[in-house]
């Protein structure tokens, strides 16, 4: 069996709407420090185009879960890989994903970082995919809706490999 991917959206579409999403964030946050939490690995390259096209004050942490491995389906469990350097108590945080599939991981996420105390929560993904959600969650920033199809590049991955495409391409399997 071969692998290839198709590309679904281009690398000029994915950051001219990352650009439009910076807008609308830098537009709601005003004056205030933002603090946006990278969710590694996957949003490694959404999060870096995120912030340099935020204007004002910009602090960055990172946090590490997984819930896929190596596999194309989740397992079902989120793991946290590693946590936060920093507490949130009284911040403006921002959560950057690069997807939503089944919505587990970004609710286990908000349950988590809620009970940290931040000022305020907001969640924001590159790509829903929403016929794929088994637990709801309202995400206040979305790039794209796909459909239901396995997705890598711009930080996607399968088993680790294709995060370096500048795009967003379908994976296929060939015979
Ligand atoms: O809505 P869900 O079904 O929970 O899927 C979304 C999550 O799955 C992927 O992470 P993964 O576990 O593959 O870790 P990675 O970012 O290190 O690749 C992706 O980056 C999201 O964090
Ligand atoms: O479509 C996907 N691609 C890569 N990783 C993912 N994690 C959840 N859905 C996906
Ligand atoms: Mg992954």
């Amino acid at each position: 069996m071969t692998e290839s991917v198709r590309v679904l959206i281009p690398e000029e579409e994915v950051n001219k709407r990352i650009k439009e999403m910076a807008e609308k964030i830098s537009a709601d946050i005003g004056d205030e420090t933002i603090t946006l939490i990278c969710i590694l690995k996957g949003s490694v390259f959404f999060s870096c185009e995120l912030a340099k096209n935020i204007k004002g004050s910009v602090m960055l942490d990172f946090m590490s879960v997984t819930s896929y491995g190596d596999d194309t389906k989740s397992s079902g469990v989120v793991k946290i890989i590693k946590d936060l350097d920093d507490p949130l108590e009284g911040k403006n945080v921002l959560v950057v994903e690069d997807i939503i599939d089944s919505g587990r991981t970004l609710s286990y996420l908000l349950k988590n970082l809620k009970a940290r105390n931040p000022k305020s929560l907001r969640l924001c993904t590159l790509l829903d995919k929403p016929d794929r959600r088994v637990v709801d969650v309202s995400v206040d920033y979305v790039g794209f809706e796909i459909p239901d199809e396995f997705v890598v590049g711009f930080g996607l991955d399968y088993a680790q490999r294709y995060r370096n495409l500048p795009y967003i391409g379908v994976l296929e399997f060939n015979e």
